[in-house]
């Protein structure tokens, strides 16, 4: 397994003498400007910062100035995170092609400067790599194997990035079209929300061709903080899965403890104050908890998606008879939430499901 990671509180790489910084402007050419200032061999030789991390490297990925660079970068699917990981491929002056089932929300790309065509297999013929940031299995199955799908757009040379939350046995699948096309294949699902996309600080666990791993991590470090690779196709899936799974179970029962909380006569503000500063404290329990204490769920990933994302963890679960009775429970609450209209409120509405109806 490879891991890479940039600071997370700047874009700047923590070695600023890396010729694959290089590399990244020669095709990104508007990269914002600590990547452009100084002529490469002015910079400091040194990392930043003592490494804990792997830097990016053209050693590590493989890259070198002259091959295999996106030139044109495909993007499908303007959903809540499609739409700023584009956006922030444009900023960094990638040469972006967008497409979207509803092509209005395509348009406050195309007035950054993105480029548009009317279907995926229009996009993928038209790009070197293409991106994909779907719903569910369903729809990246259709996007990218349907009529019209980037599929028949795909051809030797090409790449097909999936970074949808998909199950495995999909995945592969899609694996399985893309390469009969001669082209390239990476799963490449992201950890991290509505802010970390727009913030470029996306965790991707990618898996499947390597070679196209190491052509698409320059774009890959654009949009994200890390990157794991992780082997095989299906590997990327499980990870996302496994890690939504834990997250979905977290989230119940933390609905479950406000509630608690308020029932026996406390301040939920507080235990959400105790809970930050124990072993317990998570970002994502000081992050929601106070919008959760006053019913309020704007949504950055909707509940619909965490419910389909514990199902696929179950699924994967009871392949290889591993046993989820906390998980399988939470699974049980989400379909309450939805049941009761929220499925496009943000998942943090879970805790909808467990106030008594009068
Ligand atoms: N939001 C989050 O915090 C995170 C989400 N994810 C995962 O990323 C993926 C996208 O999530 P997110 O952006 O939040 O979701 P959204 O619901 O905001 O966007 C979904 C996208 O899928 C498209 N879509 C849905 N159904 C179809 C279909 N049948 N055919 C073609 N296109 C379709 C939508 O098009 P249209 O606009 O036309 O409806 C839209 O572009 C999901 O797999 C989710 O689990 C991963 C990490 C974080
Ligand atoms: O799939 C959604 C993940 C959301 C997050 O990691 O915060």
């Amino acid at each position: 397994m490879t891991l890479l990671v940039k600071s997370s509180y700047s874009h700047r790489f923590l070695s600023s003498s890396t010729p694959a910084m290089s590399v990244c402007s020669s095709f990104c050419p508007q990269l914002p400007s600590y990547f452009r200032q100084k002529p490469i061999n002015s910079l400091p030789t040194k990392p930043l910062f003592p490494l804990s991390f792997k830097v990016f490297s053209s050693q590590a990925t493989g890259v070198s100035a002259k091959d295999e660079l996106p030139g044109r970068i495909g993007f499908l699917g303007m959903g809540i995170m499609g739409t700023p990981m584009a956006q922030n491929l444009l900023k960094a002056g990638c040469d972006v092609t967008v497409w979207n089932r509803t092509k209005s929300k395509c348009d406050p790309l195309i007035s950054l400067g993105a480029k548009y065509q009317p279907s995926p297999d229009e996009v993928a013929a038209s790009c070197d790599v293409t991106f994909a940031m779907l719903a569910d299995p369903e729809s990246a199955m259709d996007v990218a194997c349907g009529k019209h799908g980037a599929a028949s757009g795909m051809g030797p040379g090409k790449g097909y990035v999936d970074v949808s939350t998909v199950d495995g046995d999909t995945s592969k699948l899609i694996n399985g079209h893309i390469k009969a096309t001669g082209a390239s294949f990476l799963e490449a699902p992201v950890s991290g929300s509505k802010k970390p996309a727009e913030d470029g600080q996306l965790i991707f666990l990618a898996a499947g061709d390597k070679s196209l791993y190491n052509t698409v991590a320059p774009l890959l470090d654009i949009m994200g903080k890390s990157r794991f690779y992780l082997g095989d196709v299906g590997n990327g899936a499980a990870m996302k899965l496994v890690v939504n799974m834990i997250m979905g179970s977290m989230m119940a029962t933390f609905s479950e403890g406000l509630l608690h909380s308020e029932k026996v006569g406390l301040d939920p503000n507080v235990l959400v104050e105790v809970v930050s500063q124990g072993a317990i404290s998570a970002p994502m329990y000081s992050l929601k908890g106070p919008s959760m204490i006053e019913s309020l769920y704007p949504t950055a990933f909707p509940l619909k998606h965490q419910q389909k994302d514990l199902r696929l963890a179950l699924g994967l679960a009871e392949s290889v008879s591993q046993s989820t009775p906390i998980a399988a429970a939470a699974n049980e609450l989400y379909k309450v939430a939805k049941s009761h209209g929220l499925s496009d409120e943000d998942f943090s509405a879970v805790i909808e499901a467990l106030k008594a109806k009068k």
